[in-house]
């Protein structure tokens, strides 16, 4: 019996076979999300790159008993990018959570001058060795990096809109742990809608629209959206100079990366908030905006608007979309502009 359990969790079909590369595999976030991508049946072939560790991390994982085979590549010098290029050759669904983290008394937008060239250089390699990739981007400032690969995509020749992904399931995740902490339910059972960017008060929780919007009001309802706007740095602080979020976010990562998978494979009505190219606020010259998605065989099936918002919410989202536009604008013109 618990053999047949087992085996159904973990054991792949010839049905989803599917290639995943993670760049930034040997770090923080890297390492215990290619831990959980391993133990993710939907996964068959995993291929893990980073300047440093990368092998370890795979011969580490190719022990645990899925069906995956699991491959680590690191350049053989500072040129190379032949590992690289192994690493995504026809490869299904990329994960970047390459790139530096904050310290306290950082933004997330301090990480633009370093962050930045890593993520264009890295969708370079995307481009030209898995164009037909789904493409989730964690490294921050998520609200500037998406659209770098973006433009990188597009001068290549091969943006898909419907296949590029900023990663905001962890503002979900807080978001119901955190209103759980606070009426005393249980969080795997809350359900929070959580829209705009990822970075401060671009990160717009819906508490209006979830059932408990007439207990949760005045100063909590404030400190609420505060925590869950700034969860981010509870955990920079707690960390004290080690770096940000790295098990919350492997988490996160993993669960938006079996949704997509299972978009892919044809499961329906799988719909979770990300940050995509958006049709909601483009003639506010917003070109990317998260809300709640519907994933499918194509990736990006469906964007669902927000919904009604209360006078609150109403005033965040004008703040939100100043922010974010710039966010956005800045990222675009650092490859449109070099
Ligand atoms: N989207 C989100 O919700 C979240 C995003 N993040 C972001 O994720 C990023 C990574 O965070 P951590 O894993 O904690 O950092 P880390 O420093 O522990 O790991 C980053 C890894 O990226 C690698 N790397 C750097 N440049 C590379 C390149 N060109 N190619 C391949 N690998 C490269 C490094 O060698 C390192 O192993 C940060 O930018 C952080 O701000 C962190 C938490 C949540
Ligand atoms: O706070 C950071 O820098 C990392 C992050 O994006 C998060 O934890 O939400």
């Amino acid at each position: 019996m618990l053999r047949n359990v087992a085996r159904r969790q973990f054991s792949s079909t010839a049905f989803n076979p599917y290639k995943v590369t993670v760049l930034g595999a040997g770090g923080g976030i890297g390492q215990p999300l290619s831990l959980l991508l391993k133990l993710n049946h939907k996964v068959t072939d995993l291929r893990l790159f980073d300047l440093k560790g990368a092998k370890g991390v795979a011969a580490d994982l190719s022990h645990i008993p899925t069906n995956s085979t699991v491959t680590g590549f690191t350049p053989e010098s500072k040129e190379s990018q032949a590992e690289l290029a192994a690493a995504l050759k026809d490869t299904e669904v990329v994960l970047i959570p390459a790139g530096v983290p904050r310290k306290p008394g950082m933004t997330r937008d301090d990480l633009f001058s370093i962050n930045a060239g890593i993520v264009r250089d890295l969708a370079t390699a995307v481009a030209k060795n898995a164009p037909n990739a789904a493409i989730l981007v964690i490294s921050n400032p998520v609200n500037s990096t998406v659209p770098i690969v973006a433009e990188v995509l597009k001068q290549n020749g091969v943006y898909n809109p419907k296949k590029l992904f900023g990663v905001t399931t962890l503002d979900v995740i807080r978001a119901s742990r955190f209103i759980s902490e606070i009426r005393n339910t249980d969080p795997t059972t809350e359900r929070v809608s959580v829209v705009g960017g990822h970075s401060g008060i671009t990160i717009l929780p819906l508490i209006s629209q979830t059932k408990h919007k007439s207990q949760i009001q005045g100063e909590t309802l404030d400190k609420l959206v505060h925590r869950i706007q700034f969860g981010g740095d509870e955990v920079v602080q707690a960390k004290n100079g080690a770096g940000s979020a790295t098990l919350s976010m492997a988490h996160a990562g993993a669960r938006f990366a079996n949704s997509v998978l299972a978009g892919l494979e044809g499961e329906r009505d799988v719909i979770e908030p990300t940050f995509v190219d958006s049709p909601l606020y483009k003639d506010e010259g917003i070109d990317f905006f998260a809300s709640p998605v519907t994933l499918g065989p194509q990736g990006v099936e469906k964007i669902h608007g927000i919904g009604q918002l209360s006078d609150k919410e109403e005033e965040m989202l004008a703040k939100c979309k100043e922010t974010l536009k710039k966010s956005i604008e800045k990222g675009q013109s650092f490859i449109t502009s070099n």
